[in-house]
């Protein structure tokens, strides 16, 4: 039930790394006897570590989605190996459900990742409920930290999500997600789906979560500035591949690959790098 976190560098063990991973998708494509494959993932290191954020920036269909759902342990690898606190991961029943304490997920949509006809207060003993964490009465008193941290007031607690703004819910979404306490939150396209006006205050947020309680946050975006406001370390996605990966301002300013400078060439103006910005 405790918040504060140990305070453990960035430099630390990380808490998941991923060796070589791929990740091939069987389809069908049309028809009874045909059927493919798709590599969603091909061959990549990854890692993350309390205390710092890593950015994942790429195009749609990169493997940014397919990467989140590795590292949370709901899509095992075909290949490769993933490492949980520093030991291999086999993702049968119970080691997904170790790492469900340990590692959480917010979506891009709350609307969807909230359940409509449930109040606040349910969504968010839900989590404690299902992993047995704590009295009735300690459940109660966590709930109401959550929404604390989330900035919102306990008069939240007893509506149903579609009473709120789609900043609110989001914030519900993130105070879920850090209801067991985790060391690492996944956090897969967070604002896309949120008003312009309050994509900000729900970054800011998550920076500042991260900073009291020394998590480690993987933010995955398509949108290279936002990953570069938030993020300590950035990688760089395509079709499947981490192509580029260094401490985002060098990765900003100092882009190695065509891809990379592809992905700023589409920034607004004046988020490009300052070496590029004012000219023609
Ligand atoms: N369950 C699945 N079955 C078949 N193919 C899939 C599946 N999930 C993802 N893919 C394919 O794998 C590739 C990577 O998809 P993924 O969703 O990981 O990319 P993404 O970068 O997150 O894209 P987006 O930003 O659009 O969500 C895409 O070609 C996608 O069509």
């Amino acid at each position: 039930m405790k918040l504060e976190k140990d305070s453990v560098s960035a430099d630390s063990t990380p808490v998941m790394e991923l060796r070589g991973v791929h990740v091939v998708h069987k389809t069908r494509t049309g028809g009874l006897f045909r059927s493919g494959s798709v590599r969603a993932i091909d061959g990549i290191d990854f890692s993350v570590r309390r205390g710092e954020t890593v950015g994942v920036v790429g195009e749609s269909g990169s493997g940014k989605s397919t990467l989140a759902r590795v590292l949370v342990g709901l899509q095992k690898p075909t290949e490769g190996e993933v490492f949980f606190e520093g030991k291999p991961m086999s993702f049968d029943a119970a080691s997904r459900r170790a790492l469900g304490r340990t590692v959480s997920v917010v979506f891009q949509d709350p609307a969807t990742a909230l359940n409509p006809r449930m109040t606040v207060r349910d969504q968010l003993l839900d989590p404690l409920a299902v992993h047995k964490v704590g009295s009735p009465t300690e459940r109660e008193k966590r709930i109401r930290e959550l929404l604390d941290l989330v900035g919102l007031p306990a008069s939240a607690l007893d509506v149903l999500p579609r009473q709120i703004s789609g900043g609110q819910r989001q914030r519900v979404a993130i105070a879920r997600a850090l209801a067991l306490d985790p060391a690492i939150v996944v956090a897969d396209e967070p604002t896309s789906a949120l008003d312009v006006s309050v994509r900000a205050q729900v970054l800011n947020l998550l920076t500042d979560l991260k900073e009291a309680l020394n998590l480690g946050l993987v933010f995955i975006s398509h949108d290279i500035s936002t990953v570069r406001y938030v993020s300590d370390r950035i990688a760089v996605m395509n079709r499947g591949s981490i192509v580029e990966t260094g401490p985002a301002d060098e990765v900003f300013l100092n882009p190695q690959q065509d891809y990379t400078r592809t992905l700023l060439a589409a920034t607004p103006t004046l988020l490009k790098p300052e070496t590029t910005q004012g000219k023609p």
